[in-house]
């Protein structure tokens, strides 16, 4: 140790816990110790009360739920119902931990239809915040309203006027946890992540109406209405433009004596466009996430319209309930179910038929409409007389998507990259046009580019690291705060597209073969990375993509530098900018990303969106960046006065 470096406590004595000869002392934790860690696990953030409590009036049977928010739920969360209310001599165990009224045998688990079973939500949330209970049952005058902490209730409770229902308030979340606390700080995105869930039940119970706003606003954000028809719900929750291009998917019951599952939902055509994968999912009426399912339609979008954007999806499976173990997460978020890879498997297989039906009327239309020299590259090859096995549609192209893993290596009509080759990209028409691509997205740069903007960066003065992604900038009498992993983002992307094709180069000491590296990214991005389903899945992913970038390898070399041999192993990356080296670390995510992200078909969108999977991996993120000086938050409050604007690009 050097000098100066603060001195661990003396050692202790014999019987410390701290002696280094015996072992410490076990001893049992206080009772309010065990609950809240408990608690902390149940209500995880603001969403998981909000999820609870609309979960509660749901199994109350209520057919209007109204939710109100402050300060991201930190503030005030507020859930209102007028379901069947809550006995008045019940209450006064009504937030004790394990008091239920779903579950009365461990039997009943097997066959429950209920959302909650544990009996430990309301407790967990009296451990962690303020509740207070309004209901009222039916045929009552009137009804009680009565506050609880730690488990129990503070006041005997009141009689008071009470609407039909329940109204449960929880204030001051996590007042008692500052570190959970300080975590939640940006309210607009525990609210964003509350107006999700709200509107995901929303479009599933579509016999229930719900609302969520903040508090005092007059407009609510989720607004829906009762309505026999998902369209509509979906319409009036997610805007026209979604409920406009979705399809109707499903999967019957084939044989109700021998039931397995029975499937039925809403899939986004190929004219939907967004960024991030939407999936609404609801297994036994229970909203729940499945990685493996979500990422297994993912695959099959991609590769059956691959122009296409990701996917929004809704989809409600019924299975018998003794095939779904609901007690495996503390949130109740994930299931686990029987048979979950044939399952996956079917609903692969119906997802891929429901999309090349559509796709193949699209193709047909386009062919019609073929004939300016305008035409897009994709559309010209679609109506080419030699049909390859790539065609939009072409019935040729008999094998399902979710088989096209490689099962005979002498055969290569059954794998991916069979599917997915000769895309028009890789016929590029000689230097000249590859030049006109690269000096459009050149000119799109610098057309979008905001002058004043420009100006700031190229003039400012840099004073420092804010906290780990905003860096403090001066510029005449001005300061700012620059979301510096978004610009360096941006100045990567750009680079890579200024530099095409003429980079230096960096040798990776080994070659790393892609299936490992796909593999892990996957595996990162996991919620149940130990799941040998999981395994599977990533295993075919990591196949799927290693056979397609091996594919595209020659356009990577040539354009960007990025060499990957004929087994599969990468061994050289572009040098973006002069002396810098990207994070190592990253390359799992970057070439998973290659993968998935990039859009072989259109020229322009090719290397656009492979500039910029370079430009997300090149990028400074947050570890990388020097740490800040001070604490970020003192910062924040001296200077907010003097803060002029946030650049956040
Ligand atoms: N909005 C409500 N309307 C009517 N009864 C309610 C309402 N909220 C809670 N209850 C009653 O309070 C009991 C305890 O609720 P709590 O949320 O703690 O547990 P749970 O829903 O039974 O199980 P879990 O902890 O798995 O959610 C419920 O079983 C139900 O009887």
């Amino acid at each position: 140790m050097e000098a100066g470096e603060h001195t661990p406590p003396a050692p202790p004595e014999t019987d410390s816990p701290y002696s280094p000869s015996e072992p410490p002392k076990i001893h049992r934790l206080d009772e309010s110790v065990v609950n809240r860690i408990a608690a902390g696990e149940v209500i995880q953030r603001p969403v998981s009360a909000v999820k609870e409590l609309v979960e509660n009036s749901l199994d109350a049977h209520s057919t209007s739920i109204n939710v109100v928010v402050k300060d991201g739920g930190l503030k005030l969360i507020q859930v209102s119902d007028d379901g069947h209310g809550i006995r008045c001599e019940d209450l006064p165990i009504l937030c004790e931990r394990h008091t239920t009224s779903k579950l009365t045998n461990y039997e009943d688990l097997q066959s429950i239809k209920s959302m909650g079973f544990r009996g430990e939500a309301l407790a967990s949330m009296t451990y962690v915040g303020h509740v207070t209970v309004t209901t009222i049952t039916p045929g009552k005058l009137h009804g009680y309203r009565v506050s609880y902490r730690d488990g129990v209730m503070e006041d005997e409770p009141k009689p008071c006027a009470a609407v039909k229902g329940t109204q449960i308030m929880v204030e001051n979340l996590f007042y008692n946890m500052i570190a959970r606390r300080k975590t939640f700080q940006n309210s607009a995105d525990d609210y964003s992540k509350i107006v999700d869930l709200l509107s995901r039940f929303a479009i599933h119970h579509i016999n229930v109406s719900f609302s969520c706003r903040k508090h005092g606003a007059s407009r609510a954000d989720v607004h829906s209405v009762t309505t026999s028809s998902r369209l509509d719900s979906i319409r009036s929750v997610y805007g026209v433009s979604v409920a406009l291009n979705l399809m109707k998917i499903e999967i019957p019951d084939s044989d109700p004596s021998s039931s397995v599952f029975e499937m039925d939902g809403l899939i986004s055509n190929s004219n939907y466009v967004a960024k991030k994968t939407t999936m609404v999912l609801f297994i036994n009426d229970r909203l729940v996430e499945c990685t493996a399912l979500k990422r297994a339609i993912e695959i099959v979008y991609a590769a059956t319209l691959p122009k296409a954007s990701k996917p929004f999806i809704y989809m409600s499976i019924v299975l018998p309930p003794e095939h779904v173990d609901v007690n495996v997460h503390p949130t109740k978020r994930e299931v686990s179910l029987l048979n979950q890879e044939f399952i996956i498997n079917m609903i692969q297989s119906a997802v891929e038929s429901k999309l090349r039906n559509s796709n193949e009327a699209r193709t047909f239309q386009e062919q019609t409409l073929d004939s300016s020299p305008s035409t897009p590259l994709s559309a010209k090859k679609d109506s080419n007389v030699n049909p390859s096995p790539s065609s939009h549609g072409s019935k040729s192209q008999k094998v399902p998507v979710n088989k096209m893993v490689r099962t005979d290596a002498s055969d290569p009509a059954g794998r991916l990259h069979a599917y997915l080759q000769a895309r028009p990209v890789d016929n590029l028409e000689g230097n000249s046009s590859l030049a006109a691509v690269r000096s459009s997205l050149v000119s799109d740069i610098d057309g979008n580019c905001h002058s004043g903007l420009l100006d700031i960066v190229r003039n400012c003065t840099y004073i420092g690291m804010a906290d780990d992604v905003f860096a403090l900038l001066q510029y005449n009498t001005h300061l700012y705060l620059a979301n510096v992993v978004n610009l360096s983002k941006e100045l990567m992307y750009q680079q890579a597209l200024r530099r095409f094709a003429h980079f230096n180069v960096i040798q990776l000491s080994d070659p790393a073969p892609l299936r490992v590296l796909i593999m892990l990214a996957l595996k990162e991005e996991d919620l149940d990375p130990e799941s040998n389903e999981n395994e599977d899945l990533r295993e075919k992913i990591a196949e799927m993509n290693t056979e397609l970038l091996k594919d595209k390898a020659e356009l990577l070399e040539e354009y960007f530098c990025i060499y990957i041999d004929s087994h599969g192993d990468l061994s050289r990356l572009p040098v973006i900018l002069d002396q810098y080296t990207p994070d190592m670390d990253r390359i799992p995510e970057f070439v998973l990303s290659l993968g998935n992200d990039v859009d072989w078909e259109d020229e322009k969108n090719c290397f656009q969106t492979i500039a910029a999977a370079v430009g997300n991996f090149y990028a400074m993120h947050p570890p990388l960046l020097p740490s800040p000086s001070g604490k970020a938050t003192d910062i924040d409050v001296e200077m907010e006065d003097e803060l002029e604007r946030e650049i956040d690009v």
